[in-house]
């Protein structure tokens, strides 16, 4: 059950649904610990970014909330991490199902090599969420408008995914995300191929997206957390060293140690 609880001291009380919660979550690959203790809540009216100099555990931890460390032989998570109050690392969770919920974009799109629909079509298909094709027609298309990318791609639905520009290929990767009615949606680095407009309009959409899924965004670009998140958490070395309001974070941080982050002084 999702449950409601209000907003840090600062603003104005106002509700935020927890979608997920992490709990001293602590990553292992082989003997070498990638991530210490961390814990957060991820809301779904607030978009969270993650941001701290390579290596500091971001992806790791990103990577947790929908078990995509499972695919990495050498990695131990331990903790506890809930969707709606229930483990999805519990003996009964469906992983399949899991990645559904909580979607995922990655750094470099990867549309399949199948045509724009099917890049769509695929998922719902394999979830059960449509019967007929006038049913996937309907998804294709609200999928594909709600990624801002359906004028774009109404009048070559056939033509392969891969053919498309990078920036239309991350909408379409962020489409086929949507596709399958995900609660959470993942995003690591999901800028960092793309030019400067591209770029911009990827920042655009999920602004359009926000408080219909809870977003986490990893980045290495301070400017852009700022500019899409309402909550930050700065990482480095493993740990989580402070969470809080975007506006805070860059305003004014508690920690020496994010100050010196996002005044440049390393990373
Ligand atoms: N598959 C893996 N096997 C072994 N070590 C890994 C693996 N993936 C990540 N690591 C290590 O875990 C630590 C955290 O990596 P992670 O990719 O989570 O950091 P990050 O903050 O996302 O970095 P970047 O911004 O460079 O992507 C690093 O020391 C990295 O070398």
């Amino acid at each position: 059950m999702a449950h409601n609880v209000p907003v840090a001291a600062g603003r104005a009380a106002e509700a935020v649904t927890t979608k997920m919660t992490a709990r001293d979550v602590n990553v292992f690959y082989g003997a070498k610990q990638a991530l210490k203790n961390v814990s957060i809540d991820v809301s779904r009216e607030n978009v969270t970014a993650f941001i701290g100099p390579s290596g500091c555990g971001k992806s790791t931890f990103l990577r947790c909330f929908n078990r995509m460390n499972d695919t990495v032989d050498s990695a131990q998570v331990s903790g506890r991490i809930q969707l709606d109050g229930k483990d999805i690392y519990s003996p009964d969770m469906d992983v399949v199902q899991l990645r559904a919920r909580v979607g995922m974009v990655f750094q470099k799109p990867n549309p399949f090599p199948k045509s724009i629909y099917e890049n769509i079509a695929y998922g719902p298909r394999i979830h059960g969420l449509a019967r007929a094709k006038p049913d996937l027609d309907i998804i294709v298309e609200s999928s594909l408008r709600r990624a801002g990318l359906w004028d774009e791609a109404k009048d070559r639905l056939n033509e392969s995914g891969t053919a498309m520009s990078g920036g239309q290929q991350q909408r379409l990767c962020i489409a086929r995300a949507i596709a399958v009615d995900p609660e959470v949606i993942l995003m690591d680095e999901p800028c960092s191929a793309l030019d400067p407009i591209a770029t911009a309009k990827i920042e655009e959409l999920i602004d359009e997206l926000r408080g219909k899924y809870a977003i986490v965004i990893v980045t290495h670009n301070m400017q852009q957390a700022a500019r899409v998140s309402q909550k930050t958490a700065f990482f480095h070395l493993g740990s989580m060293v402070e969470y809080g309001d975007t506006s805070m974070i860059f305003t004014n941080p508690v920690q020496t140690r994010t100050k010196d982050y996002i005044t440049g002084r390393y990373g």
